[in-house]
């Protein structure tokens, strides 16, 4: 494809993403997955150019508002900009707009290779030239900008970020607007550690660095996809970020144990719970979908996993439990409840899920959030562990809902969070926790991982029985 062609696909690409209410990374699959003729090198340009559109997203739209001549103070005021998060300019301009601001192309060489012939986009016309000129020799991110611009956040996302960062959110907003790295989590069941595992990557020209925190994984430095590897294809490695290896590492789960991964999904964190507990004991992974479960299946397999129970649970939407809830009622050592929330923590991966998220949907998510934790809280055996984490570093959904746990269920008791890691990680903890030792929030500013959230509980002994 000449870059003309490439462009061209991006500007329609990201106008099949505007127009869906779907994640764009799945759009981008199916973009790309019937236009087979595109070759690897195409796919990585027009997606990592329709990644960045996406990832500047209010940066862009402010400029081109500001271009057309709206006042700066008026572009920036939150109730036009929440519009405008809305309903961002079109595709087009916003495209060239990144490679202006971004990329610091001039508008003559935009029209160089946007030329209209062959697949090229027709060149900017008089309109389009002005209003593109006037970005000519700025960049991206301008003093002008109010924050929820520069840090590409929903306005009314910023007060749960500053209550949960102070003066870290600008740092911490400004790492989550970044592209995320690739981990792998070295397979414990199939191998003896990621040293062996990384030369057998090398050997395939995939150069990776161990991981800073989680001791089984393994950061790609290069952009090559692993997939096409031996030891991908073994079952040796699986796609996984550094802080979710953490959170699957701090169940401390060990072979024998009953363990319940209560929200499994497509198994991501069943995987290294198997190897944690070198597939022996009761290791049984619920959801609610049952697509989702299936999907766990073959990366089960290929990961060497026999030990692993599936079951799909009933939705319970009006409070009721599933059977197999009252049936395996306090006969867990560990119950891992890996919430489902807005995610807020993967925006490095889903740069465009910031912009549909909804306060409505963020309540419903701490709505099943507490009817979870009061489920899967039934579970578990006393002296056993219920172990809940999120995606988010939103308070609401984070320590907001542990607190009203915790009050609600004093028959469990929260461990502090050294204690655990030092059990389940097993290295030095200095100046990875937070100060008060209690739950444990990993984030990408801080730990270069995605946003996680963390809290672990211990039924008491004593009450046995309680909080069913
Ligand atoms: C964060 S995702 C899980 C990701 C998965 N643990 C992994 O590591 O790949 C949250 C999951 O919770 C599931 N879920 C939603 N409501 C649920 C409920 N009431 N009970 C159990 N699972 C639920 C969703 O279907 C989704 O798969």
């Amino acid at each position: 494809m000449t870059p003309g062609a490439r462009i061209a696909a991006a500007i329609e690409l990201l106008a099949e993403v505007d127009a869906h209410d779907r994640p764009a990374d799945q759009v981008v699959q199916e973009y790309v997955r019937q236009r087979r003729f595109m070759g690897a090198k195409d796919r990585r340009a027009v997606t990592d150019l329709v990644f960045a559109a996406i990832r500047a997203r209010a940066r862009t739209s402010w400029w081109l508002a500001l271009a057309a001549g709206h006042d700066p103070e008026h572009v920036g005021s939150e109730s036009v900009g929440e519009q405008a998060a809305q309903t961002p300019p079109a595709p087009r301009a916003r495209v060239f707009a990144l490679l202006i601001l971004g990329e610091g192309w001039t508008v003559e060489q935009l029209a160089g290779v946007c030329d209209g012939t062959g697949y090229n986009p027709p060149p900017p016309d008089e309109a389009e030239q002005v209003l593109l000129s006037a970005l000519e020799g700025q960049t991206l991110d301008d003093p002008r900008q109010p924050d929820w611009v520069r840090l590409e956040t929903p306005a009314w996302l910023l007060p749960a970020f500053r209550e949960a960062f102070g003066e870290a959110t600008e740092a911490e907003l400004t790492a989550l607007r970044q592209e995320a790295p690739v981990d792998l989590r070295v397979n414990r069941l199939l191998t003896d550690g990621p040293r062996e595992v990384a030369e057998a990557l090398a050997a395939e020209d995939l150069q990776t660095q161990p991981t800073a925190y989680s001791p089984l994984g393994l950061r790609l430095t290069g952009r090559r996809a692993v997939q096409a590897t031996a030891p991908y294809r073994d079952g040796f490695v699986e796609l996984q970020d550094e802080g979710s290896q953490l959170i699957a590492l701090l169940v401390a789960a060990k072979p024998g144990m009953a363990v319940c991964d209560f929200c499994a999904g497509a198994g991501g964190k069943t995987l290294a719970l198997a190897a944690e507990m070198n597939d022996r004991g009761r290791l049984v992974a619920l959801d609610v979908d049952g697509e989702r479960l299936g999907r766990a299946g073959p990366r089960l397999q290929r990961a060497g996993a026999r030990n692993v129970e599936r079951r799909m649970l009933a939705t319970d939407q009006d409070g009721e439990s599933d059977p197999f809830v009252e049936e395996n009622a306090g006969s867990f050592d560990r119950v891992l409840i890996d919430a489902p929330c807005t995610g807020v923590g993967a925006w490095r991966r889903q740069p465009d899920s910031r912009w549909r998220l909804s306060e409505h949907a963020l309540t419903q998510r701490t709505q099943a959030q507490d009817r979870i934790l009061a489920q899967a809280a039934k579970l578990v055996k006393p002296g056993g562990r219920l172990i809940y984490a999120t995606c988010s570093l939103l308070p609401q959904e984070n320590r907001v809902r542990t607190w009203d746990f915790q009050s609600a269920h004093p028959e469990f008791r929260q461990l502090p969070i050294d204690e655990v890691w030092a059990e389940g990680v097993g290295t030095d903890t200095t100046g990875v926790l937070p100060n008060d030792g209690q739950d444990l929030t990993l984030t990408p500013a801080r730990h270069g991982t995605d946003g996680f959230y963390l809290a672990v509980f211990e039924r008491q002994a004593q009450g046995a029985g309680g909080g069913k």
